[in-house]
Parts: C-alpha cells; structure tokens; sequence
C-alpha cells in the first residue's frame, strides 16, 4: 500500500500529463483554472504547435515527445500523479516506456476509454498504484463529469487526492471499475451527443426557413443555455421540460414526435453501441 507524501501543498503537487491532445489537455487546462502551479505540471506532446498554444494557455513545462525520445521519462520523474491521455491502443507501450521512470508512490491515472486497471497492471511495476478515469472535455470550461475507479494498490488518500484535484473543474464519482463503460457511453460521449443535437437543430431551423448562421446561432445559444440552467445540482431536467411544454402548445407537439418516433430509445441503442465498444476495445487489446 501507497499513501500520498504530505509535503507539498496540494496546489504545488508534481503532475505530469502524458499526451497532451483534447481529453488530457481540457483535465490539465481545468485544473490549471482551478488553482495549481503550472510551474509544477509537465505535460508532453507530440507536435510543436500543441507545445505553443499549451505553453501560451497554461504556463505548464512542455516537453516534445517527438523530438526528445526522454521526453515521457523526464515528464514522471518525481510526479505525483501521472495522466496518461494517449488513444487507448497506445497506453499499455506507454506504461513500459515510464515504468521504471516512475516514484513506486506516483499514482498513474489513465483517461483512456477501455483499458481496464490490470491491463495497465501488467505493463507497471507490481504495486504501482493505478486509477481508471473516465473524464469528459468539459473540464475545460469547470463543468466536467468524471467516474473514476482505483485498483488496490491506490490508499484511500492518494484516491482522496486525486478525487479532489479533478473536483476543481467538474463533478467526481468514484465507480466500481465494471461500471466505466456505461459511464465512458454517457458522460465520456455524451458532450458529442449534445453537439451533435445542436447540428440537428441547426439543419432542421433551416429546413423552416432560417438562415443557416441565424439557426445555428440560436441553437448554440439554446442548449448552452439550457446547459447552464442545469448546472445547479437541484436542477430537475423534467420539470424543467414541463415548464416550457405548455398544454397543447408548440413544444408539446415537438416531443410527441420525439417519443412517437423512438427518440428514448436511440438514446438506448446509442449508448448501448458505445459501451459495446468500449469492452470490444478491451477484448482487443487485452
Ligand atoms: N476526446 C474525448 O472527449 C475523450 C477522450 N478520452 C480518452 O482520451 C484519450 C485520448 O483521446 P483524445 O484526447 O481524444 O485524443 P488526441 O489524439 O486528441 O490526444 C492524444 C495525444 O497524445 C499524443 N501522443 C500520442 N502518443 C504519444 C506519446 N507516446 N507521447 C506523447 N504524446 C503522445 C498525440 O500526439 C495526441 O496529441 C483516449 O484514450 C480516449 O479514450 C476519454 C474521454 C473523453
Ligand atoms: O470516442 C472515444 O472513444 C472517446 C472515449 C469517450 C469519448 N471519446
């Protein structure tokens, strides 16, 4: 068993990101905006215009994996916690590349979609503590969802430390590992999902008659909108819907077409094929 070292302030802990692209780049820039030091994150990429704009956005030390073949080593030396935000074909050659790199405390939280604790497990050092995470791009902004799961090696404190570092920019749950891929079909695509029904609704203003720039303006602004009415944790979705349903109205008749062509359930169907996936991801790389 690990326990996290006391002798840094929170804000001041070692980090290090490992692949730098959209998932790991929006939990670095979401807990630079939430507080910590970027003198004391490293975070590497693989291209010199991501280092430029990481650099301008965050003040983190980048490092150029493309460049620099050390780069990942020197990024987890002395880290705390350590990201991995490669594609999930890359993580386990990712893990044998730091593995002997690493402080046997450093606690490796994995971003990536599908790659279970064990398959990370097998390409560490035995004892190396190991956190799955499913986190999502709105971290960015300080509005995330994350599930994360520890393997067994992770104490009670380390978990605790990194439930509160990702706290700063977006709800944490802790989840039982078996449960990631429901959580990666829901939260982890679900902003996807979200986009997506603003490019619906764009197309369909369209098809009434609207602009094309004035239906995708009033689309944007209506689910961001929505979005931010929900922000409140008391906030109820249907009684929300209900308060702008009036009876036998306008919206009354959009939703009927919506339950009477099935919308609920493609939501079924869709988030049933991603979690399918995410364990045929799994099966693959395994
Ligand atoms: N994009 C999303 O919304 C979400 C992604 N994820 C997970 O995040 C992981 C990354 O996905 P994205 O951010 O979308 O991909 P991405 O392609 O934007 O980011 C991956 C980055 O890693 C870099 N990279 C690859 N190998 C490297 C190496 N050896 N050393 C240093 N850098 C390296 C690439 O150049 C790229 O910039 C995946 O495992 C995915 O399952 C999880 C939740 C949501
Ligand atoms: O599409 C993917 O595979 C990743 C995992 C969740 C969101 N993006």
């Amino acid at each position: 068993m690990t326990s996290a070292p006391d002798s840094a302030a929170p804000t001041e802990r070692k980090l290090a990101f490992l692949g730098t692209g959209s998932m790991n780049g929006a939990v670095l820039r979401g807990i630079i905006a939430s507080g910590h030091n970027p003198q004391a994150v490293n975070a590497t990429v693989r291209s010199d215009a991501r280092a430029e704009a990481l650099r301008a956005d965050t003040g983190v030390n980048v490092l150029i994996a493309s460049e620099n073949p050390e780069a990942n080593k020197q990024a987890v030396s002395g880290a705390d916690i350590v990201f991995l935000g490669v594609k999930p074909v890359g993580i386990q050659a990712l893990c044998d590349e730091i593995r002997d790199s690493l402080s046997p405390q450093a606690v490796v939280v994995s971003v990536a979609a599908a790659i279970t604790i064990d398959m990370m497990a097998s390409h560490l050092n035995p004892g190396q503590p190991i956190v799955r995470s499913m986190p999502n791009t709105p971290l960015m902004v300080g509005a995330g969802a994350v599930g994360l799961s520890a393997g067994d090696t992770v104490t009670a404190e380390a978990l605790a430390e990194v439930v509160q570092l990702l706290s700063g920019s977006g709800i944490v749950h802790v989840v039982p590992e078996s449960q990631q891929n429901a959580v990666s079909a829901i939260s982890g695509s679900g902003p996807a999902y979200a986009f997506y029904l603003v490019e619906a609704m764009a197309k369909a203003g369209v098809e009434l008659g609207l602009d094309p720039a004035l239906a995708m303006d009033l689309a944007r602004a209506t689910v961001s909108g929505a979005g931010k009415m929900l922000a409140d944790p008391q906030a109820d979705p249907a009684a929300m819907r209900r308060a702008v349903t009036s009876p036998n109205g306008t919206t009354e008749r959009a939703i009927a077409t919506f339950d009477a062509e099935g919308l609920p359930q493609i939501m079924v169907h869709a988030t049933a094929a991603a979690a399918a996936r995410a364990a045929q991801i799994s099966n693959e790389l395994a």
